[in-house]
């Protein structure tokens, strides 16, 4: 299991009358080939450049040449593009975060309609200050992964209506922590999710949130 549970039916078909037209996609189209055997790798050259333009301080020289290479590979890539639902970036469950590159690395150890685990560690891009991770990042890993709890609940998708974290001591980067998610209780479309973030006993922060079941067709 790496960023999503392998034994979920993530592409239910979706109900005959289901409206798709600008509605969010009822099929939820995994994969593990999409971009090739070595897009992980191609994902984590690009964190590990983050993780650089955080710390560097380069002379207008250096500066002046890596515009000029970046303006060459994001010409490249412009050749290549494909809509948010054909993207390996979100939906290569074989890969930390799905392959999303926006989010923090996480793999998924145990995921189910009980809950989820995952090992996340935030690199060195995710630094708030004083040389621990910005809460805003640890928002997106518990969005993200009280999101997929309630998607698991539920076999379906689920947006956020409100999240709440409380950040109860400092984060550490680049140290594996353990996120847990998990739907406290249902009524109706609403999933009360909670969760916590934890380095070995240490509480870093836990998580309130309301997701709301999306009916067929809405955005
Ligand atoms: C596996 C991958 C997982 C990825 C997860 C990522 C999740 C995300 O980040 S989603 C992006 C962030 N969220 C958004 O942009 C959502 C924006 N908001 C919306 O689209 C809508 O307000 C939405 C969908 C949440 C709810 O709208 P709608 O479906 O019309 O439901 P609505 O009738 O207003 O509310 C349903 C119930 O929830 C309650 N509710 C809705 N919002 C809230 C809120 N903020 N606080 C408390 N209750 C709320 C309502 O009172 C209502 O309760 P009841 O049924 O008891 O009367």
């Amino acid at each position: 299991m790496t960023g999503a549970p392998r034994d979920t039916k993530w592409n239910p078909p979706a109900p005959e009358d289901s409206p798709q037209g600008g509605g969010f996609r009822a099929e939820f189209d995994v994969t593990t080939d999409r971009g090739g055997p070595r897009y992980g790798e191609f994902v984590e050259q690009v964190r590990t450049f983050m993780d650089k333009v955080r710390y560097a301080c380069p002379t207008p020289e250096l500066a002046d040449e890596v515009i000029e290479e970046l303006k060459q590979f994001n010409a490249k890539l412009d050749t290549m593009l494909v809509d948010e639902w054909h993207t390996p970036s979100g939906t290569r469950i074989d890969l930390p975060s799905r392959g999303n590159i926006t989010l923090p690395p996480y793999e998924i150890t145990d995921g189910g309609e009980d809950g989820v685990s995952a090992t996340v560690e935030f690199r060195r891009f995710h630094l708030g200050g004083n040389g621990v991770a910005h809460g805003g990042h640890v928002a997106v890993a518990f969005d993200d992964l009280g999101g997929m709890a309630a998607a698991l609940n539920v076999h379906g998708v689920a947006r956020t209506a409100y999240l709440t974290v409380n950040y109860r001591s400092l984060t550490p980067l680049e140290t594996p922590l353990t996120l847990k998610t998990w739907v406290e209780r249902r009524d109706g479309r609403k999933l009360f999710v909670k969760g916590t973030l934890h380095e070995g006993d240490r509480l870093c922060a836990d998580l309130d949130a309301l997701f709301i079941a999306l009916r067929p067709g809405q955005a």
